[in-house]
């Protein structure tokens, strides 16, 4: 054991690192070797002493942990949060260190008050308080640390945003005809009418240059988005000027599966087919979007280079980090409308500064005023009277005026147990979600493990709920039962053919984990899958690269084509025959959709992917903008920071019919669903403001 790791382990009882500034990064040393900190989070307090040799401790102590916040997706350092809570509002223990016996910020922090932690930053130079030391690295804004960078993006959002609200373009003509038109029957759901909160949504997203349309599974956000678009682009059209309009989303597999849904929508538009046909249903990824360089943070795109559109969509954007979205701000024409569509309940993006939930603060209650009231209730012919809605006025909630959140979902209705389960866990209800999961709901599953070995898992795992859910072995039999000849040329249709079945196979069944490491972590758990399908005789090996492995891409390759998310799988495929007349040689290649709409493939060889995962197991983060047929979420048996109800959320709600519980200790998903993430900013206190409206 090092010096440094028994330093940590044994306490020292006067050890004040907070005095002294060498303790302080030797204590930042220990935690970095055991991966705690990341380097860089050390790096930055180390930089901070270079800068200013006389840094007072906590202040460094301070840079590393903004640092740190960064890397959990939060954008600055909440003091009063973290001295609330240091361990659980850092992170600290990390996830598969719970119980450690480690010197932990808590103890660091004892003898620290809001007070004297603000004056200790406040005397620094190397912090901004007053916009007097533009130089300086932190900047101090109330009671939140920022890196100056973060500082900035989140500032050129405000102040983009800000003047986007205050914005009014021409209403589209005829507006009242054509949401008439395009919602022609009043919503009934269970026998009752209801606010049609879809068509509300499109005479909002009309009236102004930036719009955020929240809702749930299958609330109707697409098929909302697909009726604006048609609204702008019939009256563009009747002007003699169509609007060039763009779909975009964070992830390749989201644009794909977007893609998908609006052909399908654009399809059954009651509009004229030349308006129809002006409506794109190709949806790209931001990064495409913005014209990413490789090996660069910046785009082609931006204030001086902006996007050629006049409409832009964003779906999917609870995963649209602060700086893809002050970029986006950047390269967005002045007289552009932005519409952002996505769950506010969902897991924010695991990069920094997760924005739609924060931006949606105020969805659940409307908060509109009597003014945007009056002209909706006008414009769409519609009640706005949901006994959720609270009053708001222009000038203190300028979002709210511009925020829809869908209510009704299609998809999980009053008597859908995913849905129910879903509700329940959104609004922090263990007890609720407890009795849902006992309800003996079709769609629901509960599996509790007695031990790691319990046979019960490999069956769910491998053989699905019988008659009703698969398991991994589905994909496997579709791999093996419909293979091609192998006879066949290499150039055959029944390879893609059959490729795309295997693919699509795969897609019937995903297991979610909450974590990463340990049994119940995704680390633990793709090699013991693995080795479970090789036993049963479905997979030749276990081990490095064979057929019917399941990868997913974990960083973008453009040169490939390759997205973040993107998931192939390993497959043998023949190669053309040197010499002709002879059997192609068959050669192990992975199989990727192209995501880009067309239904096509790409084959790649194993030996090019440098950054892959196996993937019977994945993150909750991960599988955000996918959902598969039976999603089954594995739960650890210790509790830690990631276990919140927003991952408990995202994972249920990817299960598009069968949602399988696997507890490996009970109380671990009772005490999840009562915590929430808090994510920390200041972007609605630059936009909007707190109190009573
Ligand atoms: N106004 C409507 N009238 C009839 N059917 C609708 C309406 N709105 C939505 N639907 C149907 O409900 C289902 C879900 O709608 P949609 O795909 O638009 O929801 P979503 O919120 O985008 O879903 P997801 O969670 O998958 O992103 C679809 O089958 C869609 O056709």
């Amino acid at each position: 054991m090092s010096e440094q790791l028994s330093l940590l382990i044994e306490p020292v009882a006067d050890a004040d690192e907070l005095q002294d500034a060498s303790a302080l990064l030797t204590l930042l040393d220990a935690w970095v070797e055991r991966g705690w900190l990341r380097a860089l989070d050390r790096a930055l307090a180390a930089f901070c002493l270079e800068l200013d040799r006389s840094a007072e401790p906590l202040l460094l102590f301070s840079a590393a942990l903004v640092s740190h916040q960064l890397g959990h997706g939060h954008i600055c350092l909440d003091l009063p949060a973290t001295l609330a809570s240091p361990d659980f509002a850092l992170s600290l223990p990390p996830e598969g260190e719970e119980g450690s016996r480690a010197r932990l910020p808590s103890a660091l922090l004892a003898g620290v008050t809001l007070g004297t932690w603000g004056e200790a930053l406040r005397r620094s130079p190397l912090v901004e308080t007053d916009g007097t030391t533009p130089q300086a690295p932190l900047v101090l804004l109330g009671d939140r640390l920022y890196l100056r960078r973060y500082w900035n993006h989140e500032r050129t959002v405000a102040s983009s945003l800000r003047t986007r609200l205050a914005d009014r373009p021409p209403l589209p003509a005829g507006l009242p005809g054509t949401l008439a038109q395009l919602f022609p029957e009043p919503l009934r759901v269970e026998g009752r009418q209801v606010t049609d909160w879809q068509k509300l949504a499109c005479a909002l997203a009309a009236r102004g240059s930036f719009s955020l349309i929240t809702g749930g599974p299958g609330t109707g956000k697409t098929t909302t988005v697909v009726r604006l678009l048609a609204l702008l682009q019939q009256a563009a059209m009747a002007g003699g000027q169509p609007l060039r309009i763009r779909l975009a989303a964070p992830t390749g597999k989201a644009a794909a599966r977007l893609t998908e849904s609006i052909g399908a929508q654009v399809d059954s538009l009651p509009v004229a087919d030349a308006v129809r046909k002006e409506i794109p249903s190709e949806v790209t990824t931001l990064h495409r979007l913005l014209g990413s360089r490789p090996d660069s943070r910046h785009f082609r795109h931006h204030a001086g280079n902006p996007l050629a559109l006049d409409v832009l969509v964003v779906d999917e954007a609870s995963m649209i980090d602060l700086e893809m979205m002050a970029c986006l701000l950047d390269a967005l024409p002045r007289h552009a409308r932005l519409a952002l569509l996505g769950d506010k309940d969902q897991l924010a993006s695991v990069e920094a500064g997760g924005l739609l939930g924060d931006l949606c603060r105020d969805a659940e209650g409307g908060y509109y005023s009597e003014e945007t009231r009056r002209w909706l209730e006008q414009v769409a012919s519609e009640r706005l009277d949901d006994p959720q809605l609270r009053p708001g006025d222009e000038a203190r909630r300028p979002l709210a005026q511009r925020t829809v959140m869908l209510r009704h979902s299609r998809r999980f209705g009053s008597d859908s147990g995913i849905g129910r389960l879903a509700r329940a866990v959104n609004a922090l209800d263990a007890g609720r979600a407890r009795e849902v999961l006992a309800e003996g709901h079709d769609d629901l599953n509960l599996l509790r493990l007695r031990g790691e070995h319990d046979g019960a898992l490999e069956r769910l795992l491998l053989d699905g709920l019988p008659g009703r859910a698969e398991g991994y072995a589905h994909y496997l039999e579709v791999l093996h039962e419909n293979r091609p000849a192998a006879e066949l040329p290499a150039d055959d249709p029944a390879w893609p053919g059959w490729a795309l079945g295997v693919l699509r196979a795969f897609d019937r069944f995903q297991l979610l984990c909450a974590v990463r490491r340990g049994p119940w972590g995704v680390e633990g758990l793709n090699p013991r899958i693995a080795s479970m399908l090789q036993r049963r005789g479905l997979l030749e090996s276990d081990q490095g690269w064979y057929e019917g492995r399941p990868v997913l891409v974990v960083r973008n390759d453009y040169s490939l084509g390759l997205m973040n998310g993107d998931i192939g799988i390993a497959l043998h495929l023949p190669e053309p025959a040197d010499v002709p007349g002879e059997a192609p040689r068959q050669v192990l290649r992975v199989a990727f959709p192209r995501n880009d709409g067309s239904g096509g493939l790409r084959f790649i060889l194993p030996s090019r992917l440098s950054a892959v995962e196996t993937v019977f197991a994945m993150t909750v983060h991960k599988s955000q903008g996918s959902e598969f047929t039976h999603t089954a979420l594995i739960l650890p048996d210790t509790l830690n920071p990631v276990m919140t109800k927003e991952l408990l959320y995202t994972g249920i709600t990817r299960a598009r019919h069968w949602f399988s519980l696997i507890e490996t200790r009970p109380a671990i998903f009772d005490e999840a669903v009562t915590r929430r993430v808090a994510r920390r900013s200041g972007l609605m206190d630059a936009l909007e403001v707190e109190g009573p409206a």
